[in-house]
């Protein structure tokens, strides 16, 4: 193999300053411009939004931020239960009084002077709760009513950036060996090839198959870096769990991460039963409720320090609670005096506490950006572990990097990278001489690395146990060399052989269905085609998304035959590359409850029994778009375990690995004309 290429380490990290402002400019713009051009409602609607609140109550919570509680505003809500929306913890949001639904162009700006920005720290049926940033609108009073609106993250983005200056700034002299490896100025230091013979792992898993195993001792083995590819199914979770299992037993202290908050607790929650000592960061209003026993912030209320910590944190609520009561302004101002110091003693006994918890556990769990927090600072690791590393970006795998010598990444390159916005969006006039420079935020540093090193840092799971033999079958030939086998357990597995009552027909003895809509007869539909939607235009809420209503009639058609077999709507799942697509199936969330409709970018990491996959583009140029994404094609066929339906137009097939999936299906699946003379249309 020819010796790496490589990177100079400042210029890196400049291009990438350059293109993470980009990326932060276009998420600004985007939300500027939806907030100013749309209504609250239709925020709402498009789940960016939650409407009609009211302060309920305010509290002191982690760090002594103030946390407030939102719930409906009684005078307009009939049940007391927050309306639909699409507001998750951890979102970055603005709390402010609720425009008049009249008012015109609502600038951020002056709704973010009336209003106060914020984290979002717990959601639930009837109330929202808002950790407030410091300095900005702690002493805003909400008396009337509010909303909460979604605003672009630029505290990820910081923390980014933050690293991104040091190794712009980092002499040469100041390089380990784990960073000249990372950025090709040395090779990594070999490892044996023969470590199928090396007896010194006991295995403590006895389920683990022989491509796990070898991953694993590969990864134990490498001394600067190690890749485990993982595709879908291959149990990428349950090896890293062996691995930090085996890392302890040899006495090193891992820093495990990931790009989401669900992909840190899915790890706390599997290694929870080994009975290993691990400390999860990251505010517990976002970890699943099983983790929270691992939680820094419930340890530190439950350890002996914490003890202390608790008594301010409890006269800093009673502060706040008196501001209310007192009516003159010189008291007003002597509480809010009190109130700063008691949050500076808050916080610095708050970090000794911290700092001893951290620096007696052997794994510490964190979300990547959560690792830039101050809890880490100066901690130092033998290990970084990041797992979904091909779903984050590579300026955010860097926040944890410089606190190790050693990473693992575990990820998949051939399913889909990290959603950036700056790629599409028309403000960004940069674009081309960045990307001229061979770099775009879509390398993500499995990437990176692996076109760097090439295949000798990686091991392959190849033991699937998710999917039927004939699914697995496409993108195993297409995209991982033929070499993924399925599990025996799955291998044959039908809808009809479900544990509860299925009836054997043609629709559950099938694991692939392709219903074939050529002929023209099926046509797509553009956003801006539709004189009456009122999201067509500039800052559509749906871009310029796809959707295509007699499609949809026949996905309403085939999940109608699979419950009337017997399937439980709750085992099935419709998923569609285009939003617009998502808006015209929504009810059947109605008419079958428990099916879940998701975006194949959404859908990405999860699995159900029967699938059914609506490819929507249909036109006489054969244009398809971001469909024509093999990686977007991969996660959208490698979701089900059992059944997978596919729906959509063999004609309309420009791209080559589409085309060749066509000819797959048309090969080796049960194929289906539709008749439109007796389609019963909608859904
Ligand atoms: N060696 C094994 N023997 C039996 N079952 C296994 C083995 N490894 C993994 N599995 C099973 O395979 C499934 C997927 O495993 P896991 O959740 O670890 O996968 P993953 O690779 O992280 O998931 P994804 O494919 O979504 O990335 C789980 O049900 C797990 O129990």
């Amino acid at each position: 193999m020819s010796p790496p290429q490589p990177v100079d380490v400042a210029s890196f990290a400049r291009t990438q300053l350059a293109l993470l402002e980009q990326e932060l400019q276009s998420e600004v713009q985007e939300t500027s411009s939806l907030i100013s051009n749309h209504s609250p409602t239709a925020l709402q609607r498009a789940g960016l939004a939650i409407t009609g609140l009211t302060l309920s109550s305010q509290r002191t919570g982690l760090g002594g931020k103030t946390v407030l509680e939102l719930s409906p505003d009684a005078a307009t809500s009939a049940t007391g239960d927050l309306p639909e929306h699409g507001i998750r913890t951890g979102d970055i949001v603005l709390v402010a009084e609720q425009p008049a639904g009249s008012a015109r162009k609502r600038e951020v700006q002056d709704l973010e002077r009336k209003g106060a920005r914020g984290v979002v720290t717990r959601v639930q049926k009837t109330a929202v709760g808002v950790a407030l940033d410091e300095g900005t609108g702690e002493d805003v009073s909400f008396s009337g009513r509010v909303w909460i609106v979604k605003l672009a993250d630029e505290v990820t983005f910081k923390r980014m950036k933050l690293m991104m200056e040091r190794l712009e700034k980092m002499d040469e002299s100041e390089y380990t060996s784990f960073i000249r490896v990372l950025f090709g100025l040395s090779s990594p230091s070999p490892v044996s090839t023969d470590l199928k013979t090396d007896p010194d792992v006991a295995w403590l898993d006895p389920t683990l198959n022989e491509s796990q195993k070898d991953a694993i001792r590969f990864a134990l083995a490498s001394r600067e870096v190690a890749l485990i590819h993982g595709p879908p199914g291959t149990g990428k979770t349950h090896t890293l769990i062996e691995l930090i299992l085996q890392m302890v037993k040899q006495g090193q202290r891992i820093l495990v991460c990931g790009p989401s908050n669900i992909s840190v607790d899915n790890i706390v929650e599997r290694l929870s039963p080994h009975k290993v000592p691990i400390l999860r960061l990251g505010h517990p209003a976002r970890l699943l409720p099983t983790v929270l026993n691992h939680s820094l912030d419930v340890l530190t209320q439950t350890s002996d320090a914490g003890v202390i910590v608790k008594d301010v944190r409890a006269e800093m609520d009673a502060k706040q609670a008196s501001i209310k009561k007192t009516k003159s302004g010189k008291e007003r101002k002597a509480i809010y005096g009190d109130l700063k110091e008691l949050r500076k003693e808050f916080r610095t006994r708050e970090r000794s506490c911290v700092s001893n918890l951290v620096s007696g556990s052997k794994v510490v769990l964190a979300t990547l950006h959560g690792a830039g927090g101050s809890q880490l600072r100066n901690a130092q690791f033998d290990v970084v572990i990041i797992d979904e590393a091909s779903q984050a970006l590579e300026a955010q795998c860097w926040v944890p990097l410089l606190a190790a010598k050693k990473v693992v990444c575990a990820g998949d390159h051939l399913q889909l990278p990290p959603t950036i916005k700056s790629l599409n969006s028309k403000h960004n006039k940069s674009k081309a001489k960045v990307s001229a420079q061979g770099m775009t935020l879509e390398t993500t540093l499995f990437d990176r690395l692996l076109a760097l090193h090439g295949p000798a840092i990686k091991r392959m799971l190849t033991t699937q146990y998710r999917m039927h033999e004939r699914i697995m079958r496409f993108p195993s030939d297409e995209l991982y060399e033929s070499k993924l086998m399925a599990a025996d357990a799955v291998k044959a597995r039908l809808l009809r052989d479900l544990d509860y009552d299925v009836q054997d027909g043609e629709d559950t003895n099938e694991p692939l269905i392709f219903i074939d809509t050529q002929g023209g007869d099926f046509p797509e539909r553009a956003e801006e085609d539709d004189p009456e939607n009122p999201r067509k235009g500039k800052s559509a809420l749906h871009g310029d998304s796809k959707s295509n209503e007699m499609e949809a009639a026949l996905v309403r058609q085939h999940v109608a035959a699979l419950t009337s077999a017997g399937v439980r709507a709750e085992d099935i799942a419709v998923v569609t590359p285009y939003n617009a697509q998502l808006a015209v199936l929504a009810p059947l969330k109605e008419r079958f409850p428990g099916i879940e409709l998701g975006s194949v970018d959404g859908f990405q990491g999860r699995e159900k029994e029967a699938v059914i996959v609506s490819l929507v583009r249909s036109n006489p140029e054969g244009e398809v778009g971001f469909l024509g994404e093999k990686r977007r094609l991969n996660v959208a066929m490698t979701r089900p375990k059992r059944s997978l339906t596919v729906i959509g137009d063999s004609d309309t097939v420009q791209s080559p690995f589409l085309k060749k999936w066509m000819a797959f299906l048309e090969e080796n699946a049960d194929l289906r004309y539709p008749d439109v003379t007796t389609l019963e249309m909608g859904v």
